[in-house]
């Protein structure tokens, strides 16, 4: 589809069973990722400013050719404690006496932290803030030589008409006005650019959740709003111009479109992953259901177990991932970026590994 152009189907997003897994526009035959910008190869060199890194000054190819997942969070705490998690879920050894490192630090923006196949980082609160860190992270990758890398968004949100601590998975992104596209505003005019998931990492994700998961896992739309407090229709904002009653019809109009949950970076995310041809998901979790309030009052040792179950299940994935390319029990501290503990920030030597 040409650039700008709204997808016929973007209602349903019922084209996106019969896209392309490589289309030539933002592939090359060996699943790396080919950029939709002819000005890059020509730079002599493309500095990712907010992420600290840079295609001369450093060897991206060694530091994440290997890279397979792309999982983001709003906190760098969250995706610090992601980082953790994954490396003891996949089994990753890091060398003796070494710890993970925030490899984006120096940027004083976003967190950034890489355990073999599998990069955390932070994207902040809200459209811009992601927007940012997904144009330098799809440039990353693309100069990586990542070959066919997933992007995963593991997020927190307000349910509609859900517990607390329900998991979601969206099967589309939809804007405050009703686009099920991202809007963006490009040399004075609005561009507008489906927002789509994989169907079938939906698909997948969906299995992989338990009956033995002491919650719920359901899938649904997402509503991407610009704002927390009046973009969501709260009423507990510095302003409020509108009745308790507004709002309830508003939000009960959005559950009968199908909307389960509301929060910041989902048009952007599912959009420009699916501008540049990268599979994507957003799992996230529930913090409160905005059918009974506005204030996320649960206390916060509650609110940190609710963040682990989009991690959980994101892990189940990737595990499942590695399992299926025999790479589960071989990961073993090379492809990681580490410190030296107790010695600050010294790079450790690494090698990459590749999958088939
Ligand atoms: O991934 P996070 O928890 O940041 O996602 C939501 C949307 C906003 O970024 C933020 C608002 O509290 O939480
Ligand atoms: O209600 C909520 C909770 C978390 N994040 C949001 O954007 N909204």
């Amino acid at each position: 589809m040409s650039e700008g152009k709204v997808c016929m189907c973007e209602k349903k997003n019922d084209c996106e069973e019969k896209q392309s897994v490589a289309d030539p526009d933002t592939r090359y035959p060996d699943g790396t990722v080919k950029l939709r910008n002819p000005h890059i190869e020509l730079m002599d060199q493309d500095i990712l400013y907010h992420i600290a890194l840079g295609s001369e000054s450093h060897d991206l190819v060694e530091m994440f050719g290997d890279v397979k997942f792309v999982c983001m969070g709003g906190t760098p705490n969250r995706m610090k404690n992601f980082a953790h998690f994954i490396m003891e879920e996949i089994g990753y050894k890091l060398p003796t006496g070494t710890d993970l490192m925030d490899i984006s630090q120096y940027s004083y923006r976003y967190s950034m932290y890489k355990v073999g196949p599998v990069i955390a980082v932070s994207h902040g609160m809200g459209v811009p803030s992601i927007g940012i860190l997904l144009h330098e992270m799809i440039k990353l990758m693309y100069h990586a030589k990542a070959q066919d890398p997933v992007f995963i968004r593991i997020g927190t949100c307000g349910g509609l008409g859900l517990e607390p601590g329900t998991v979601v998975i969206s099967d589309q992104a939809v804007d405050g006005l009703g686009n099920y596209s991202y809007s963006v505003p490009i040399l004075g005019e609005v561009v507008k650019r489906p927002a789509k998931l994989d169907k079938k990492i939906v698909r997948e994700l969906k299995a992989l959740s338990s009956v033995d998961d002491p919650y719920e896992t359901v899938v649904g739309t997402t509503m991407c709003a610009e704002d927390f407090y009046e973009g969501q229709g709260r009423i507990d904002g510095a302003f409020c111009d509108y009745t308790e009653v507004d709002k309830q019809n508003y939000l009960e109009k959005l559950v009968k479109q199908g909307v389960k949950n509301i929060e910041m970076e989902a048009t952007p995310f599912a959009a420009l992953t699916h501008h540049a041809g990268i599979k994507a998901a957003i799992v996230c979790v529930t913090l409160l259901n905005r059918l009974k309030g506005d204030q996320v009052a649960a206390p916060k040792e509650v609110i940190n177990e609710y963040q682990e179950r989009p991690q959980k299940l994101v892990a189940r994935y990737i595990k499942k991932y590695l399992q299926t390319k025999g790479r589960l029990c071989s990961l073993d501290g090379h492809g990681s970026m580490a410190v030296k503990s107790p010695r600050r920030f010294k790079l450790v030597q690494q090698e990459s590994q590749t999958f088939e």
